[in-house]
């Protein structure tokens, strides 16, 4: 089976991020050193911050983890009694942390005050239950395995680096396999605590939360960015990038808009899951735009293209060149079939069916001291002529 690790760009960039910044904090300890009580007083401010602002974008996985965070740092740093309890119990401890952060990258954001939230906050405790009985079920596990004297085996290995590594696997994979900033942030955060557990990093926890807490921050404000200027289907730029853009242009450009022929008719004989893998595939297509172009979704089967200090003529060719491509495009769908007993039986693969579509292109180019909308709204007459000489072609 082929996997597509569509999340894998994402998770490297993010162990990158956080690897560096834990270099660079490393390299420059007599520069914060001697400001280690500014930073613990700051640290107490961003587990404030994190909380209400993860929570406010729709981000209450890290609100959760903060508060984790948060409670941990208390404890240990004596502002809050049970360090004693926490220092004799290391072992539940880490195990907690490791089961929650494995929860964490499972469920979906939903607002902290709902029901959720409670379902929520009780899944936490349920994780610390599961870690307390799995060190009573690995000791006897490991009285149970330890007459046969299996190589490498010790109660360690059982009760620690086992969920360790099964865990550490799943939210690996999960990682790799989406590519979200939030899944790649847990993944470090597993990470981090690993190695705070087995005491590898020379950092105080304060300087280490308050990386982490940067970076939880720092992946909200991108995400919501992202999702504000990015269209979710096609992962093309959104009609907002396309207004933002309009403000930065230069007197001469092109405007193309493009619309997918007959995709009502699409829709109807293929089913509207279809048309969105139809749509996704026809975006990867005109993403790999020559000449400069910048292309957006503009809503629905529309696309736009922007081409900055073109004319028109010096795009006819390239918008041919994406028009002809689409057309030849044999588009393999996944139909999905309802699998029976025997399909599965036989190992069947959904449906496989090719199919293909068409676009129509219009094109202006700004015409002087005319604004961005008339240029739009002239290219968008264009695709009109377009449509009307029969589509499948581009027209100025
Ligand atoms: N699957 C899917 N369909 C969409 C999406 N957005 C718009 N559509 C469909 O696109 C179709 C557009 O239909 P029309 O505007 O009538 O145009 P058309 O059928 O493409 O015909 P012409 O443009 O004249 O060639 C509608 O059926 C919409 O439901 C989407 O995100 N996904």
């Amino acid at each position: 089976m082929f996997l597509k690790l569509t999340g894998l760009k994402t998770t490297l960039w993010s162990a990158l991020a956080l690897s560096l910044a834990i270099v660079i904090t490393l390299y420059s300890v007599s520069y914060w050193q001697p400001k280690i009580f500014l930073i613990e007083q700051v640290l107490l401010g961003l587990f404030i911050i994190s909380i209400i602002f993860s929570a406010q974008f729709s981000r209450s996985r890290f609100s959760i983890l903060t508060s984790l965070w948060a409670l941990y740092y208390l404890v240990k740093s004596q502002w809050l009694p049970g360090n004693t309890y926490l220092n004799n119990e290391s072992e539940w401890l880490f195990l907690s942390g490791v089961l929650s952060i494995g929860l964490l990258v499972f469920i979906k954001d939903r607002g902290l005050l709902s029901l959720h939230g409670f379902l929520r906050l009780f899944l936490l405790v349920t994780a610390g239950l599961v870690a307390k009985a799995w060190l009573i079920v690995s000791v006897w596990l490991f009285s149970y395995l330890a007459p046969y004297q299996l190589p490498y085996l010790d109660l360690t290995l059982i009760k620690i680096t086992l969920p360790l590594a099964v865990i550490g696997a799943l939210i690996l994979f999960k990682s790799l396999r989406s590519p979200s900033l939030l899944v790649a942030a847990l993944l470090t955060s597993l990470v981090i605590w690993v190695l705070i557990y087995y005491q590898q990093l020379d950092l105080p926890l304060s300087v280490i939360v308050t990386l982490l807490l940067v970076q939880y921050i720092l992946v909200v404000v991108i995400d919501s960015y992202y999702l504000a200027y990015r269209d979710e289907l096609t992962g093309l730029p959104s009609r907002r990038s396309l207004n933002q853009l309009a403000l930065s242009l230069s007197r001469q450009y092109t405007v193309a808009m493009l619309d997918i022929d007959h995709f009502k008719k699409f829709n109807d004989t293929y089913g509207h899951d279809i048309g969105d893998q139809v749509l996704k595939l026809v975006a990867a297509k005109l993403a790999q735009v020559k000449s400069g172009g910048r292309v957006f979704r503009y809503g629905g089967e529309e696309f736009t293209i922007v081409f900055p200090r073109k004319a028109s003529i010096e795009t006819i060719a390239e918008l041919e060149r994406l028009r002809q491509s689409i057309a030849d495009y044999d588009i393999a769908i996944r139909h999905p079939v309802r699998k029976t007993k025997k399909s599965r039986a036989a190992k069947k693969p959904n449906d496989l069916k090719v199919v293909s579509v068409t676009i129509s292109i219009g094109v202006a180019t700004r015409s002087a001291k005319e604004s961005f909308e008339h240029t739009l709204k002239r290219a968008d007459q264009a695709l009109y002529r377009a449509k009307k000489a029969g589509r499948n072609n581009v027209s100025e």
